[in-house]
């Protein structure tokens, strides 16, 4: 889910808008169409652009340098990526420079390691604004004790509270202003100025110093949104134990590991790098990649994981990956770009606050306008009123809801091995009405082994050895189990050498051996050569109902050797299908393999429905034919046959996808592991993200609407606006943050 073109080529529409009010907090472009645009592209990283409020007005400022080709925001992390045709950079930095951005160059290379002090604030602000605070306290409880409102006192608190605190908002709302552009920092000069005129000084000091005080508040809470996806990279160690030429070790940073080299990892230390166990065996806790702490244990030629934990003993291993191209780094990449793209809920909000702030903006023009000038009433009573209005016309708590809601969740799935790819499937997930899912290697593991050998004709160990001959050219999980099976039999006799083999596509192999064609595969092969009969149908029937797969070895005029083969069902899988039901989730097996032997395994894990002898395009008809009957369908399945059907689903789930790159590219939602039951905890998270999303929005509503009654029927005061509008930003960033901690706390519980 890539967000689309208009969000993310220079857009000089709705230049008056209210910047928070048309800007996502991050949007980007898909990596495919910044290849093509642009000879170069820089990425800046600019301190104060923290409030969607900044978007609009870069963006506007950025359009009139020739040469830029794209832009790229993300909020989140406070980075521009600008690709630009220019011979040198000055001119963005100049113009960023004209509009008050302080914007610093990212080098991309080792961004990815930096370690960066994220907060914006600094002890000399936090002073400052306690100061303004307190002065504007001071200042409106003389004015209340003495009852005069404009005493020199009281104006000289006030002015020092406006000026102490509001020297930033009136020059980023005054750059906004001369840019025609409404920015919530415009909107607060505009109504603190207003106050002023009207006499209302301790009132305006207020604003200003609320105002101030929740933007450093907000800038810190978001700080702990991005540390969310941040705290997953310090889990890789910084530096690693490498084997000298002279067989010595040193310690060195992980960023100067090559490929190849040997590493020692002692008990209770991170894993460094990615790579391949050569020495040793221990056990691993693999929670930073699967969310799963039960150590898994680890021998020669197993795959370990930077970032996951030594449990027991100490082993040596291969480098496989550099640095930045570790499991755990494409994970956080992965987050990264399923961040930039937007959830529906988010294209809805930015929709709506588009239309928010110019319609309040007009509401206060009437306010202030139409009582006095029509009916006589009072000027100042009605500017007050508008200039409350003011104050709430910026959206700026409805447009952080969604992206601090969806970052969270993203970062708890992933904290529970679950990679979601984008938003968009987060919000999906509680929507999906049945789940489809392939038998080998998801619901079984995948391994089977041989239950039984029926011979049919000739000599069995010899058509034995053939067919585990043709087996062993192919990796299908059925040929692997012949394989195994003919190697602890019989160690020392070799297999025969086949020629023109070839994989038959849900059927199974044939290969030449002596000048003669031979066949492995199912039922349906048998019966495509013309060569079965009913007393073979009636033993298949027999193995099929105990749920186990069989292949037949035939040559062109006979079938010869019948091989029965049992794969286990993964424990989990039993459990996640109840789950899955208790949630309303119809579950449906579709499978290769033939419909008997699919309905028995489907009983014996209580799947509702099971469909045998498919072929790829089969699967894809039956996912169809479950979205026409169903509506939003799921699937799962290890994307090798059924990679159509898994692209037609409205998600698509790939298991086991550490140390798999395919899985992990191609799926919807990547389960960094095997264990079937994440689907469920996917679907809950699903769940809260909609609850949390739903919450926040009305909440950042809700609190905009009480004040806009108040503001024109009541008596909504400035400060109240001001209070209420950054109660609302904080409630729904915290809101959003709980996703987070309820994700940790809910897993212990489901396994
Ligand atoms: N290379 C092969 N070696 C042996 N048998 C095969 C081979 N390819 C296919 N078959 C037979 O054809 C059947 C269907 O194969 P297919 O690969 O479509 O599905 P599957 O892997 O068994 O099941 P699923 O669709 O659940 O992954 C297998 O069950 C097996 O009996
Ligand atoms: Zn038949």
């Amino acid at each position: 889910m890539s967000s689309t073109t208009e969000q993310t080529s220079i857009c000089t529409s709705n230049q008056h808008d209210c910047a928070c009010g048309d800007t996502p907090l991050i949007t980007a472009t898909s990596p495919e169409s910044t290849a093509a645009v642009g000879a170069s592209s820089v990425v800046y990283r600019i301190e104060n652009m923290d409030c969607p409020t900044e978007e609009t007005l870069i963006r506007q400022k950025l359009t009139s340098v020739e040469g830029i080709t794209q832009l790229k925001f993300n909020l989140l992390e406070r980075k521009l990526t600008i690709e630009h045709r220019l011979a040198d950079e000055k001119p963005i930095q100049r113009a960023l420079q004209e509009i008050g951005m302080q914007a610093e160059l990212v080098d991309t290379a080792t961004q990815a390691q930096q370690h960066r002090s994220t907060s914006p604030t600094s002890s000399k602000s936090w002073w400052l604004i306690g100061l303004g605070v307190a002065s504007a306290i001071a200042a409106e409880v003389i004015a209340w004790v003495s009852g005069n409102e404009s005493s020199w006192a009281v104006i000289a608190l006030s002015l020092f509270a406006i000026l102490i605190s509001g020297v930033g908002t009136y020059k980023k709302g005054w750059i906004a202003l001369a840019n025609l552009n409404l920015n919530i920092n415009a909107l607060m000069a505009i109504a603190v100025t207003g106050a002023v005129i009207i006499g209302q000084w301790p009132e305006a000091a207020m604003v200003m110093a609320l105002f101030s005080l929740s933007e450093m508040i907000e800038a810190l809470s978001l700080d702990r949104a991005r540390n969310a996806i941040r705290g997953l990279m310090a889990m890789a160690p910084e530096q690693a134990t490498v084997k000298q030429a002279d067989g010595t070790w040193l310690t060195v940073g992980t960023d100067q590991v090559q490929i190849g080299e040997i590493l020692r990892v002692a008990p209770g230390e991170r894993v460094p790098l990615d790579g391949v166990l050569t020495e040793g065996a221990s056990a691993i806790d693999q929670a930073p990649i699967t969310g799963e702490s039960i150590p898994v244990a680890k021998n020669i030629g197993d795959q370990v994981f930077a970032g996951t934990i030594n449990q027991s003993g100490s082993f040596l291993y291969r480098v496989s990956s550099l640095k930045s191209d570790s499991m755990l780094a494409r994970i956080i990449v992965r987050i990264e770009e399923a961040q930039a793209s937007r959830a529906p809920t988010q294209r809805f909000v930015d929709q709506f606050a588009k239309i928010y702030t110019p319609v309040v903006f007009l509401l206060a023009l009437a306010v202030m306008i139409v009582p006095p000038v029509f009916f006589g009433l009072l000027w100042s009573v009605w500017v007050y009123k508008a200039l409350v209005l003011l104050v709430i016309a910026c959206p700026c708590a409805l447009v952080v809801s969604t992206p601090v809601t969806v970052v969270s969740g993203l970062a708890a799935a992933a904290k529970a091995g679950i990679l979601i790819k984008g938003g968009v499937y987060l919000e999906d997930g509680r929507n999906l009405k049945v789940l489809a899912l392939d038998k080998t290697g998801t619901i079984t593991l995948g391994k089977p082994s041989v239950t039984d050998i029926t011979p049919l004709q000739g000599d069995t160990n010899t058509h034995l050895g053939l067919a585990a001959s043709l087996a062993n050219r192919s990796d299908h999980p059925v040929s692997g189990a012949i394989c195994r099976y003919w190697k602890t039999q019989f160690p020392t006799v070799s297999l025969t050498e086949v020629s023109q083999f070839e994989a038959l596509m849900g059927r199974g192999v044939k290969a030449r051996v002596d000048d003669q064609w031979f066949y492995l595969g199912n039922h349906r092969l048998v019966e495509e050569l013309g060569i079965c009969n009913t007393s073979l149908e009636a033993t298949l029937r027999t193995f099929e109902g105990d749920g186990k797969t069989v292949v037949i070895l035939c040559n062109e005029t006979a079938p010869l050797l019948m091989v029965a083969v049992a794969d286990t069902v993964r424990e989990t899988s039993r459990q996640a299908i109840a789950e899955l039901h208790a949630m309303g989730v119809r579950t449906v097996m579709l499978t290769g393999d033939n419909t008997l032997t699919a309905k028995a395994i489907a009983k014996l894990v209580g799947i509702d429905d099971a469909r045998g002898d498919l072929l790829p395009e089969d699967k894809l008809a039956a996912i169809q034919q479950e979205i026409t009957q169903y509506g939003h369908v799921g699937m799962v399945g290890d994307g090798i046959n059924d990679a159509p059907a898994l692209a037609k689903a409205h998600i698509g789930f790939a298991m086991g996808a550490a140390g798999t790159d395919t899985a992990l590219e191609t799926a919807d939602v990547a389960l960094m592991d095997d264990d079937l039951r994440k689907i469920p905890q996917f679907i809950q998270l699903s769940q809260r993200t909609s609850r949390i999303l739903k919450q926040n929005i009305s909440l950042a509503l809700g609190i905009k609407v009480i004040f806009l009654i108040l503001a024109v029927f009541g008596s909504a005061s400035l400060w109240m606006a001001v209070f209420a509008d950054m109660g609302a930003s904080l409630l729904v960033i915290f809101n959003g943050l709980r996703l987070v901690k309820l994700t940790t706390t809910s897993k212990t519980t489901l396994v």
